[in-house]
């Protein structure tokens, strides 16, 4: 089921935790919500379920008006599955027993019941485990549980908080597939939130950059990592360093930018324009070269597995800059590197 967000506005008291939040998701789409603690993720999906009531804007599913001007649809009448971080299974109740009572409750027959159950349960691989309490589970298996019953409610939209949050990283990456996999065989329109861009990355269709209630970027995850409208967005998404250079010619979303005294072929967005210019570079646009124009200081290096991330300093500009060494480097070393590749950050961005 698509969802339509319009200028949604949501306030505690005088703090505004939504702030004119618009959105399309498509029927089917993944869509992550991704941003630091606080930003309002969880009171935009709270709202979405109508376990919030919004102060103003609307909220259409399907293209059924649930929020809005004089309505409000309760949240037994959304069709929304809601799987939160906790997992909020029922204690007393056997793995089959969970994800059935949805069903029961919804006046279903019994076999009818029983046939649905075992065909979640099947769909994430817990068949085997059906009269296990829900204390007698790994952590994954948990949350599967939670999926199964949402797919037992056969909601067409299902909103996840966190729900890999609780799970060791191990795990965390396994469940990253399942999740996938379910939503590929589901084709459920899904709202995902994290504060874990990596995550984020791994899942998304499209990515929906949020901060102090507002959406700062929404774009897809290999957009959002080269393309960033904002510099808050290119530094919140992976690492990179910003610096001053000078475009002196623009053409076709290319420009020919100096930097320490470097003439660079960048890419850029259609509104910039000659004249200074914030220029993001990510560790992997700065390459080793045996005798290069950029002469630089290594000021520190971390091992990152695999690589070596060393912070750098441009003798030219004494700026420092983020670098990926393939071999092992030391405070003090020195380095020559060239520029390959870069964007423009919009000087218009969000913030
Ligand atoms: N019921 C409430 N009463 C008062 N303030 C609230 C309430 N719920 C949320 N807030 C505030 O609204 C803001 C957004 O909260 P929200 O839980 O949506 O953030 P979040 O992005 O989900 O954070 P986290 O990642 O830490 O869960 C926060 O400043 C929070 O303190």
């Amino acid at each position: 089921m698509s969802i339509r967000l319009s200028s949604l506005c949501k306030s505690f008291g005088d703090h505004l935790a939504l702030d004119h939040v618009s959105v399309e998701i498509e029927t089917g789409e993944f869509f992550v919500v991704l941003g630091p603690s606080g930003c309002g993720k969880s009171t935009l999906l709270r709202c979405i379920a109508g376990l919030e009531a919004i102060d103003s804007g609307e909220i259409a599913l399907g293209g059924q008006m649930m929020a809005g001007p004089r309505t409000f649809v309760p949240p037994e009448r959304r069709n929304v599955g809601v799987v939160f971080q906790s997992y909020a299974l029922w204690p007393h109740m056997s793995v089959e027993q969970n994800v059935a009572f949805p069903l029961e409750t919804a006046g279903l027959a019994r076999s009818e019941t029983a046939d649905q159950t075992a065909a979640c349960l099947e769909m994430v691989e817990l068949a085997p485990l059906a009269k296990r309490r829900p204390a007698d589970l790994s952590g994954g298996q948990r949350q599967r549980v939670a999926l199964a019953r949402c797919l037992a409610q056969s909601a067409r939209t299902i909103l996840m908080d966190e729900p890999l949050a609780n799970l060791d990283p191990h795990l965390r990456s396994a469940m990253e597939e399942e999740l996938a996999e379910f939503h590929r065989k589901s084709g459920s329109t899904t709202i995902f939130i994290t504060h874990d861009q990596r995550e984020a990355m791994a899942l998304a269709d499209r990515i929906a950059l949020m901060k102090d209630g507002k959406l700062l970027q929404v774009d897809a995850p290999d957009k959002l990592y080269s393309r960033p409208a904002s510099e808050m967005a290119a530094q919140f998404i992976g690492r990179s360093t910003i610096v001053n250079a000078t475009a002196m010619q623009v053409q076709n979303g290319r420009a020919r930018v100096h930097w320490a005294d470097q003439p660079i072929d960048v890419a850029c967005p259609s509104s910039t324009r000659p004249g200074p210019v914030r220029l993001m570079i990510r560790p992997e646009h700065l390459k080793p070269a045996d005798d290069g124009a950029l002469a630089s200081i290594v000021q520190r290096a971390t091992y990152r597995g695999g690589y070596w991330e060393a912070h750098v300093r441009i003798e030219r500009t004494s700026e420092e800059v983020l670098v990926n060494l393939a071999t092992r480097a030391g405070s003090g070393d020195e380095l020559h590197l060239f520029l390959d590749g870069g964007w423009v950050v919009p000087a218009d961005g969000p913030l």
